[in-house]
């Protein structure tokens, strides 16, 4: 669980960069405090001695003046020296955090299928957040403490060097007893951090579920795995507790012994005339001025443990590649760089019309060829399915539960990637396309609409504040869906609550605005199965018709009647094509596959 000085380093210097100055800033105050805290008791010894010498009252009150300034200074110090190290650590660990969303937005399924999410949130933020002091001030002030303990040596060595040999004697016992102790926390710091990530995987993952866990009567059966996780927790999180405490523990009896001995020596030299009562303020000062940047040298010793367990996790996020190979660059959109085709084109000018009007001319087809998945090693779940798309063509998809019609679409906006065979979109393999032209020119509504909280505008423009609300709204006009519009309570700045809010009817016609509006040239509906009422389902109808025209587009259909609209209709079963071809033939066929669905529906037929 060791990080070696460059990974620290590189690290540093990366996300650091662009905090130079604020640095340099942060060394110079801490420098400043620095030399205060040696200069201070100076003042005191001075002023003590200055009583026993009777020296003249204008002079000890400059001295008590002096040390009045200097505390004051000291602390004004102390604020800018926090909000400095803050504002270090925050832009550090922000662009950390940043970094590691990126990459796990690049990743392929098969991640977030491993990984809670949860987990994926302890990992982006409580392992980051562990690195905050690693980032604030770690270096600088580690640096700063080895000065202070210098300054502290040189002065008692040229004050009185057989009291600065006995510092340093101390100072060395004091480090190599703390170098022991230290050793094998950062074993322990890494298992706290996991285990967190997997509560917080855990509370992620059922807090998602809280609908089903008490429709189904689980809630005791979530209690107890939550228990088990709790008696888990505690015995790791003491481990790590008590590798921190031990360190302490240790220092803090170290000091007791020196404090000790700095008594006696000094009470010692004292009476025997050697050194003045200054001198003897002086050395319980300075120990215990000394035992400060040991503290916050046991401090860092810690957090360097911490920061290389959270390290070590982080460097393993970033090392995760994604499983989707591509001859082209694979980065996707990130905040700031919004590119979404069809909108910013639209909204420099009122062209509203134009768009609307222009939509489906840049139509797209799409081809199989002997295309086999497994999620699992030797678990086919596609087996050799080949079908072609035409332009302007529906496909209609059918087969019962579980025979890979979701996967299919999954493969064509490649979540994920086939076992064998190709896939095309127009006269291009998907691998020669980029993750991000693909998924501009792809639109796949899956059956579970994904809603944020956040405004109904933001929703449809996933948050672009490019996209006018005129086209917004015209976009929401021209699929029919008129009346939906003028019910909303706040127009399109009526708030969406994530995960619910909306019925589902509702949350489907919103999808299909965000659809049209994105104007992909191939759309890929998994219709959902749930009931709509009447109305909704009719202006959900009318909308499917205006996006569906002019597109390529497949309709997992739920529904027998949704494939009335298909040109040609895919039967899967087992993972295999059952039937495959024109609607109107096979409607011909009277031993079809397709006339029997449509006789005995899915489940009878297909089984
Ligand atoms: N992420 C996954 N990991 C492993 N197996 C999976 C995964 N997703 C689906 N499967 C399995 O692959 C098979 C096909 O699933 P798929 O979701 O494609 O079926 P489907 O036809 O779309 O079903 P439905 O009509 O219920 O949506 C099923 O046996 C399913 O259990």
């Amino acid at each position: 669980m060791k990080k070696s000085i460059q990974s620290y380093t590189k690290l540093l210097s990366k996300y650091l960069k662009n905090s130079k100055l604020q640095l340099v800033t942060l060394a110079f105050i801490m420098g400043g405090s620095i030399i205060i805290q040696l200069i201070n008791p100076q003042i005191v010894s001075f002023f003590i001695d200055g009583i026993g010498k009777q020296k003249p009252m204008d002079t000890l009150f400059l001295a008590a003046g002096l040390f009045i300034l200097s505390a004051l200074i000291q602390q004004v110090l102390a604020v800018a020296s926090t909000y400095f190290s803050q504002n270090i650590g925050w832009r550090a660990t922000n662009s950390l955090r940043l970094d590691l969303v990126k990459h796990c937005l690049g990743l392929d399924m098969t991640f977030f299928k491993e990984h809670q999410s949860g987990e994926i949130v302890e990992r982006i933020d409580g392992d980051v957040t562990a690195l905050f002091n690693f980032f604030s001030k770690l270096f600088v002030s580690f640096i700063n403490n080895i000065f202070l303990m210098a300054g502290i040596l040189i002065i008692l060595m040229i004050q009185n060097t057989a009291v600065g040999i006995a510092f340093i004697l101390f100072l060395f016992l004091a480090l190599a007893v703390m170098w022991k102790t230290q050793k094998g926390a950062s074993y322990n710091f890494g298992k706290e951090r996991e285990i967190n990530a997997q509560f917080y995987g855990f509370l992620g993952e059922h807090i998602g579920c809280t609908e089903d866990i008490q429709t189904n009567g689980a809630r005791s059966y979530v209690m107890n795995r939550f228990y088990a996780l709790l008696r888990n927790w505690l015995p790791v999180q003491l481990k790590a507790f008590l590798s921190g405490y031990k360190i302490w523990i240790t220092l803090e009896g170290i000091f007791g012994i020196g404090n000790i001995m700095i008594f006696a020596l000094g009470g010692y030299l004292w009476f025997t005339g050697k050194i003045s009562l200054g001198m003897v303020y002086l050395m319980i000062n300075y120990i215990q001025l000394l035992e400060k940047p040991l503290e916050q040298l046991r401090e860092q010793l810690l957090d360097i443990q911490k920061a290389s367990a959270s390290i070590i996790r982080m460097e393993e996020l970033l090392q995760m590649k994604s499983k989707l190979k591509t001859t082209v660059d694979n980065r996707e959109d990130f905040p700031g760089e919004f590119s979404v085709n069809s909108m910013e084109q639209f909204t420099a000018g009122n062209k509203i019309n134009e768009f609307i009007k222009n939509k489906n001319k840049d139509n797209i087809s799409l081809k199989l060829e002997q295309v086999s998945f497994e999620y699992e090693e030797n678990i086919p779940v596609l087996k050799n399915i080949s079908f072609e798309l035409p332009a302007g063509k529906i496909l209609g998809i059918l087969g019962h539960t579980g025979c890979g019609k979701t996967t299919l679409a999954r493969l064509i906006v490649r979540f994920y990637d086939p076992k064998s065979g190709l896939i095309y979109l127009g006269d291009k393999p998907l691998k020669r396309i980029s993750l991000k032209e693909l998924r501009e020119n792809i639109a796949y509504v899956t059956q579970e609409v994904q809603l944020f909280h956040a405004s109904v505008r933001d929703n449809i423009t996933f948050f672009n504040p490019a996209v006018e609300d005129s086209l917004i709204i015209r976009t929401i006009y021209e699929m029919g869906l008129k009346d939906w519009y003028e019910n909303l309570s706040n127009g399109l700045d009526t708030m969406i609550q994530s995960g619910g809010g909306m019925s589902s009817g509702e949350a489907q016609l919103l999808t299909l605005v965000r659809i049209f509006l994105k104007n992909p040239k191939l759309v890929i509906l998994d219709e959902a199965s749930a009931r709509l009422d009447p109305i909704t389902e009719k202006l959900a109808d009318q909308a499917l018709s205006k996006l569906m025209d002019g597109r390529a587009c497949i309709i997992i259909a739920h529904r027998l009647g949704t494939v009335e609209r298909a040109d040609d209709i895919l039967i899967l079963d087992g993972g295999s094509i059952l039937e495959y071809g024109k609607r109107e033939e096979l409607l011909q066929k009277k031993d079809s596959k397709l006339n029997e669905l449509l006789k005995y529906g899915i489940e009878e037929v297909l089984v």
